[in-house]
């Protein structure tokens, strides 16, 4: 059933300029509820200026902004603010303020009751993983960079606003801490139903955390849609330009095991579940035989009609660190998976192409593991339709699976048919 409520947000050919210079050129979006809207665009193309407009940081000077339908201009600003949550870029929080006194400021100044405050501010903290025992009566000084943004995004969230604003939420934070914070953020509950603005400069980024991305350059819309559609269905050259160098890193996190072998049940993945009555540290893992030295192994394609490349599957295992053998817990036998590839054709399509292995003597011996390796990582690597081709070859080839019905090879090769699939389409 289409949904008949107004859009949560609704800007309407928002215009802006400081003197001379127009920042902002006759933007128009609408935002449904749960709806993630990433702001993309060179340094300087607007992005902030267009999400202060919506909390009336900025005030516009043509177009409308309606928030659930309602004209933002009919509400006092600062009673408009207190139901927006706001990241802003330097994070901002008050360096007289404990932690929790700087996530409970908009809460109280909403009259909610002190325990309820103080229950929220600890819910939030868990959450973000800054155990409140210990960071709750923390000044900001005393935390690191990613630490203030988590504080700056339970801040943002503690009254439990329906919409978010974050102006480059993560903007602080080397590479490593911005991609886990991400994944944090994203798995976040307190997020998956909010209204999300999300200013960034980063392309990857975007792509992990929109369902749209709108994207800028001086002050005007170049394109608005999701990732596949930016991505696929470039509305123009700036489009085109402004992803070309990361093009095939988004394919791959764009495109799904859904997309790459469609209609085809090639899901049955597993990883030993945990055990239900495992408690303690995490088990750590350990190669238990190091003996098997990782080795190539060629494969070549039986039907050369296909055209493709010869692949190289070279696999993964001495990834797999001794740790903390200390840690016991069953043992889990993973053969080698390469063995797959003899497979006859296992479940692909006969337009698919065939490869053999052009060595067999990959046939080692079993490799014994410690428990489990998907929690090296801290997440499971469970594959459906819905997971990025990113992440299924993350699976493969790191922590690997032990039961894909499907090869590195036959994932590469599907892919690129998948792509060939999307560029014949658009020329269509
Ligand atoms: N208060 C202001 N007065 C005058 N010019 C401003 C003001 N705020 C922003 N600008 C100008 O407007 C343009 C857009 O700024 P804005 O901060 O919105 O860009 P941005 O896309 O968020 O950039 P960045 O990614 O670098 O943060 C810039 O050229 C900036 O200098």
């Amino acid at each position: 059933m289409p949904d008949s409520r107004p859009p949560v947000i609704r800007a309407t050919h928002l215009r802006k300029a400081f003197g001379e210079h127009a920042v902002v050129r006759d933007v128009s979006f609408e935002l449904r509820a749960g709806e993630t809207l990433v702001l993309l665009g060179p340094s300087g193309c607007g992005k902030t200026t267009l999400l202060k407009l919506l909390n009336r940081l900025i005030e516009p000077d043509g177009g409308t902004i309606e928030i659930n339908g309602q004209d933002v201009l009919a509400q006092r600003p600062e009673v408009l603010r207190r139901g927006i949550g706001y990241v802003i870029q330097q994070v901002g929080l008050l360096p007289h303020y404990t932690v929790a006194e700087n996530i409970a400021v908009v809460p109280r100044l909403l009259g909610h009751a002190p325990a309820a405050i103080a229950a929220r501010t600890t819910a939030l903290l868990t959450r973000l993983h800054l155990p409140p025992a210990r960071y709750a009566g923390q000044y900001p000084h005393q935390l690191s960079g990613g630490q203030q943004q988590r504080v700056g995004l339970a801040r943002a969230l503690a009254a439990d606003p329906p919409i978010v604003l974050l102006d480059e939420p993560f903007g602080a934070l080397d590479p490593l801490t911005r991609a886990s914070i991400r994944r944090e953020f994203r798995e976040l509950e307190e997020l998956r139903s909010k209204t999300v603005v999300l200013v960034t400069h980063d392309v990857t980024e975007a792509f992990e955390l929109a369902d749209r991305i709108l994207l800028l350059d001086a002050g005007q819309v170049q394109q608005l849609g999701t990732p596949r559609e930016l991505l696929f269905r470039p509305a123009n050259d700036f489009v085109r330009r402004f992803f070309a160098a990361e093009r095939l890193a988004l394919q791959l996190r764009t495109l799904t095991l859904g997309d790459v072998f469609p209609a085809q049940e090639v899901f049955g993945f597993e990883i030993g579940p945990p055990k239900p009555d495992f408690e303690g540290p995490k088990p750590e893992f350990e190669l238990k035989r190091t003996e098997i030295e990782p080795m190539n192994v060629e494969i070549e394609q039986k039907r050369t009609d296909f055209g493709g490349p010869t692949l190289e599957f070279e696999p993964k295992r001495t990834e797999i660190e001794q740790k903390r053998p200390e840690i016991g817990g069953s043992t889990l036998e993973i053969e080698p998976k390469r063995t797959e590839i003899e497979q006859e054709r296992p479940e692909i399509e006969v337009s698919k192409p065939e490869f053999e292995p052009k060595r067999t003597e990959f046939e080692g011996p079993t490799l014994e593991f410690e428990p489990k390796r998907t929690e090296i990582e801290g997440r499971t690597l469970d594959l459906t339709t819905a997971t990025t081709v990113h992440d299924a070859l993350e699976a493969l080839t790191g922590v690997g699976p032990t039961a894909a019905r499907f090869t590195l090879a036959q994932l590469m090769a599907a892919f690129g048919e998948a792509l060939q699939r999307e560029e014949d389409a658009w020329k269509r």
